[in-house]
């Protein structure tokens, strides 16, 4: 949508900005979902540096350069993706709506925004696949500690049409969110976020009661295979070994760690702090980019997540190195607010938004841009 259609569109009044859509989506929750969506670990500094790091670099506009065609394209592991962005994996959207990850899949998949569901959805990896067609979807994964139960995740993805796997390596154990403690609110407990465990039939095996008879103990139980604190690069090369898609590893800010990666059979990385929930203090993504990105040397992608809310923040990204992004919060919020329309609504702005900033600062392609576009403050 240009910004002349968007003027004269008979839409409703949705929100335009990240801070209408945060507060519309805080005035229609309750205070334990809401919380949970928006909520950091600790003192928020890690979330707050993310959001800081964009604002240590400005953009040095270029003109006269003939923008009359532009192109937000770029090329994952040999997919064509329409956009430079993609939906973050996010667990437990029923939370702030029914409608849940098909709403949010179903978006994605209308506006050719690939989509990487969480390991922890409410519906099951089969469902989401099925509403989405053939458009572009990743599956994450938290490894768990049953190796059969990995492997089946693995095998349900690839079925299902995931064109690669993202392993969360960030979230062992969930960080100190206050707010949540404060709330006693945990969504896992409250019905929401076991699609994938309670349809897997490897994990019912494993169960003394199925779900249905009691709930309570087979949501600790996936919880507890999820925390997978002996994962090492060891468990990691297993992984590898049980999928033939590109691996990427997600919630790495060190430059060496995302050279193990790589040599223990990732393709690809994602610099991620979780969004700020979990580690507190935890150095800021965009901060933590230029290391990953000069240790990594060009062998493989590299992705970043943690504070992008408008085309700016996509633009500067890029323009230090990353491949992609990941839009994580903002889709949460839209869906709060007004389900699959919200987040069409708000993906829709968010790539004209990116365009029109790709243009006015000069540039044609996203494949373009480079560093010397960005003045560090
Ligand atoms: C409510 C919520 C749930 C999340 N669930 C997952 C998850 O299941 N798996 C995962 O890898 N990351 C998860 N994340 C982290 C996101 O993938 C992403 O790293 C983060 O949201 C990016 O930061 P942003 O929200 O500032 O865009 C979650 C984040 C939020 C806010
Ligand atoms: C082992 C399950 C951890 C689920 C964490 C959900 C999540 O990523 C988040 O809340 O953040």
């Amino acid at each position: 949508m240009s910004f002349y259609e968007a003027k004269d569109s008979s839409s409703p009044l949705l929100p335009l900005s990240f801070d209408e859509w945060e507060a519309e989506a805080r005035k229609k929750l309750g205070a334990g979902p809401f919380g949970y969506v928006h909520g950091g670990a600790g003192g928020g500094e890690t979330m707050e540096a993310n959001l800081s790091g964009f604002r240590q670099y400005q953009i040095r506009p270029r003109v006269c350069s003939n923008v009359s065609k532009r192109d937000l394209g770029i090329v994952l592991f040999g997919q064509q993706a329409s956009v430079p962005f993609l939906m973050a994996p996010i667990g437990v959207n029923s939370i702030v709506h029914p409608v849940g990850e098909l709403g949010a899949a179903r978006a994605a998949a209308n506006l050719n925004v690939p989509y990487v569901l969480s390991n922890v959805s409410t519906h099951r990896m089969e469902e989401v696949a099925e509403v989405m067609g053939h458009a572009m979807r990743w599956f994450q994964l938290y490894p768990p500690k049953n190796e059969e139960l990995m492997q089946s995740f693995l095998q349900r993805a690839e079925k299902a049409g995931f064109t690669a796997i993202v392993v969360t390596v960030d979230s062992t154990l969930l960080g100190w969110r206050i707010t949540d403690l404060k709330n006693r609110y945990l969504p896992f407990l409250e019905g929401h976020g076991m699609g994938n465990y309670f349809s897997d039939p490897v994990f019912r095996d494993m169960l003394k009661q199925s779900p249905e008879d009691n709930r309570r103990d087979a949501v600790l139980r996936a919880l507890d295979e999820g925390n997978n604190t002996c994962f090492t690069w060891k468990t990691l090369t297993k992984v590898r070994e049980r999928t033939k898609l590109p691996l990427l590893l997600k919630g790495l800010t060190h430059p060496e760690d995302a050279l193990l990666a790589l040599e223990h059979g990732a393709d690809g990385v994602i610099v991620s702090n979780h969004g700020g929930r979990q580690l507190d203090g935890a150095i800021g993504t965009m901060e933590a980019l230029p290391e990953v990105l000069k240790t990594v040397n060009g062998k493989a992608p590299v992705l970043l997540d943690g504070g992008i809310r408008r085309g700016a923040d996509i633009i500067k990204a890029l323009a230090l190195g990353a491949t992609a992004v990941q839009v994580g919060r903002p889709y949460m919020y839209a869906l709060a607010v007004a389900g699959q329309s919200g987040v069409e609504y708000m993906l829709q702005n968010l790539i004209a938004e990116t365009e029109l900033q790709l243009a006015i600062s000069g540039n044609s392609s996203v494949k373009d841009l480079d560093c010397s576009l960005l003045r560090q403050v």
